[in-house]
């Protein structure tokens, strides 16, 4: 049964709303601000019914009901608020709904099914209060020319996500290399939900970003107070994405206090804010993504083994561009579409070849970034955009492949400077692996004078 707080200075009107709840919620009543906020504080109320003329005591300001709900919504922010007022003037509404009001109630309320009705209107504001805080409504242009919800994704990947979202709860672990689409399929399942069952919140959350001490209190919430800055009471991500969807990046690496209280909620739906005892409750999807193997995580003591399990529904890996030659086509020309940039075909066709030869380690984010440095660069330039414009970073290499380029591309200057180098680096090893000058020197099988003159010339000696 719901828990509700009634306010009302009034006896006789407290009586009446006591009737009416009576048997419908297990109802808590106070006649002051005071009595209000204690209640708050210590008996888990779910639903706050205050008058907003508290004008009993003459002493008392006549508005006092818009300090209670200023006081639930900072310090509970979870709890429903619906102010009630005979007052008719508009104003007095627009401000206890700028307080944070969910929804209002015009007194006297003579049924029960008034307050419901006000309880379901209020529920449904609170909701998109939660869903304008929450980051996954972006404008949807129609890229269809190129690839389906401007994503280049192939059809077995978009098969699972239709699947994840269909069955609304099941969990989904998305693994790829970093700039591999992770967040954008999340995104996708969160599209395809919405699809059917209309708006609802997405939270995501990079884990890799939490620092520990601050992790607790980004996931769960805390309650004002709770530690020096504090000064609000939050819901935390696992509060504002129920009923939606909660998307933690770089999951493996949360702390473990963290991954032992997600298993909970993910268990039963409850947790608690940061140095707050009352038990909350929230139920959403999770979808994770991780750039390393939960499996192996749980192996490496990183992990812990129950919530590996807990998370244990849809496995979604997504390959480095490198091993998808076929999408640079599709994502190359989405990308000079959505920037509005027209290229010739034949050129075209070569930045995309010329594109394909790398190894890219950012994977398709470092694929947009160095093609918008490469437009940029040539608009600025007056230029034409040609392939042999683009430019080319080491991290566009294999790990290790740019020394190896420098090395190859080392015999384009004069002989002497090879060889003079050569004789440096050969200089070099025989100095570390010798005990002395003279070893190195006797191995080399060089002139003494020779030989010294060559470490000074290198800086050696
Ligand atoms: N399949 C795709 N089609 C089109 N663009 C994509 C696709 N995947 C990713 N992108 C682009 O690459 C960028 C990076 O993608 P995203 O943030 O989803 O990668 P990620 O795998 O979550 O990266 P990280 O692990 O670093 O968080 C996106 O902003 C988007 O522009």
């Amino acid at each position: 049964m719901r828990r509700i707080l009634i306010v009302e200075d009034a006896e006789e009107q407290l009586q009446w709303y006591e009737s009416l709840v009576e048997g419908a919620f297990q109802y808590f009543l106070a006649k002051t601000p005071d009595e209000a906020k204690h209640l708050l504080d210590t008996e888990a109320i779910e639903l706050l019914l205050t008058d907003i003329h508290l004008t009993q005591d003459s002493t008392l300001s006549s508005f006092e009901g818009f300090d209670i709900i200023q006081y639930a919504k900072e310090n509970h922010p979870e709890v429903l608020v619906i102010a009630m007022s005979a007052d008719p003037k508009i104003t007095t509404y627009r401000r206890a709904h700028e307080l944070g009001a969910d929804h209002w109630l015009k007194k006297p309320v003579i049924e029960l099914q008034e307050l419901q009705i006000a309880i379901d209107a209020a529920k449904s504001n609170q909701y998109l209060k939660r869903l304008k805080r929450s980051n996954s409504l972006k404008p949807d242009t129609n890229y269809n020319h190129i690839c389906e919800d401007g994503l280049v994704i192939s059809d077995e990947v978009r098969r699972y996500v239709r699947g994840v979202a269909k069955s609304r709860t099941i969990p989904c672990v998305i693994y790829g290399e970093t700039g591999t689409g992770k967040e954008e399929v999340a995104k996708l399942i969160h599209k395809r939900r919405t699809e059917t069952e209309g708006t609802l919140p997405f939270m995501a959350v990079n884990c890799a970003n939490l620092n520990s001490d601050m992790a607790a209190s980004i996931l769960f919430g805390h309650r004002k107070g709770a530690f020096t800055g504090a000064e609000k009471t939050t819901n935390g991500m696992i509060g504002e994405a129920d009923r939606g969807i909660l998307f933690l990046d770089e999951i493996h690496r949360l702390d473990e206090e963290c991954q032992s209280r997600l298993l909970r909620v993910l268990n039963d739906g409850t947790y608690q804010r940061l140095g707050d005892t009352k038990t909350l409750h929230s139920s959403f999807q999770v979808i994770a993504a991780s750039s390393k193997d939960l499996d192996d995580a749980v192996i490496d003591g990183e992990f812990l083994m129950d919530l590996r399990s807990r998370l244990t529904g849809v496995d979604i890996h997504l390959l480095a561009l490198r091993d998808r030659p076929d999408d640079f086509d599709p994502l190359i020309k989405l990308f000079f579409a959505r920037e509005n940039i027209k290229v010739s075909e034949p050129e075209m066709d070569r930045i995309i070849s010329r594109c394909k030869s790398y190894y890219w380690q950012g994977n398709i984010r470092q694929l947009f970034n160095v093609l918008k440095s490469f437009a940029t660069m040539c608009i600025l330039n007056e230029e034409p955009l040609e392939a042999d414009k683009l430019p080319e970073y080491k991290t566009m290499l294999a790990p290790g492949q740019g020394a190896q380029k420098s090395r190859e591309k080392n015999w384009q200057r004069p002989m002497k400077e090879s060889l003079e180098e050569l004789e440096k680096q050969i200089l070099i090893k025989a100095l570390a692996s010798c005990k002395s000058k003279s070893e190195a020197n006797q191995i080399l099988k060089m002139n003494r004078s020779t030989f010294d003159s060559r470490l000074s010339k290198y800086g050696l000696d």
